[in-house]
């Protein structure tokens, strides 16, 4: 399993390449990678073995993050409603992911964003699309088309990002990191 040492840190040229398309069906090292890439956003989200094994939580991991140039990333959006039985709000390991429309409307997550690759805090509204519809195809191949708001539409294009070399304070504004568009909706 992934550990923070298997974690590539912003700096390496990794997260700056253009990822590669993944070819179907999957070769047993690609479902592999598709395995230990969730694995660690279960384990991380896990109070007792995220102590235990030292990881920053996360709920969305990219192959060039682990030093692998492969467009695929786990995303793993928990519900964060009281009741345990509450199923993930999106859980899936999106490959050759296409985001194929977008709204308008901008999104940003009010505390600004984390990433496992970058060990400083860079404070600032990180403006994405609010809603996206994104085409990507899971570890068996199937063809998916969804519609994404919120949480998961964040995560979904910080992830996508990752597989085109772009990290998340790319997007803050320099001048003016907080700054606001009126109809921007902030959340979280
Ligand atoms: C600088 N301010 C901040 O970081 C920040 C500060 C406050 C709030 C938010 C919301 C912030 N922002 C932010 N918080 C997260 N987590 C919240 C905690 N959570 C988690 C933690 C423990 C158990 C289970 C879980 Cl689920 C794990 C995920 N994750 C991301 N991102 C950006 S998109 C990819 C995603 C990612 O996985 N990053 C490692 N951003």
């Amino acid at each position: 399993m992934f550990l923070m040492d298997d974690i590539v840190r912003d700096g390496d040229p990794v997260l700056r390449q253009e990822a590669k398309k993944v070819k179907f069906p999957l070769s047993a090292d690609d479902k592999k990678l598709a395995h230990n890439l969730m694995e660690y956003l279960e384990v991380s989200q896990n109070p007792e073995l995220c102590e235990k094994y030292k990881l920053r939580a996360g709920v969305g991991l990219a192959a060039p993050q682990v030093g692998v140039s492969k467009m695929m990333a786990s995303v793993l959006v928990p519900n964060d409603d009281e009741n345990e039985k509450g199923k993930p709000l999106f859980k899936d390991v999106i490959i050759n992911p296409v985001i194929v429309s977008n709204s308008v409307q901008r999104g940003a997550l009010t505390e600004g964003e984390g990433c496992l690759s970058v060990d400083r805090d860079v404070p600032g509204y990180v403006p994405r699309s609010a809603r996206i519809t994104l085409k990507y195809q899971d570890v068996d191949g199937n063809e998916h088309k969804i519609r994404l708001k919120n949480y998961p539409a964040i995560v979904c294009q910080h992830e996508i990002d990752h597989l085109h070399g772009i990290l998340f304070y790319d997007h803050i504004n320099k001048d003016n990191p907080f700054k606001r568009d009126d109809d921007e909706v902030f959340i979280y």
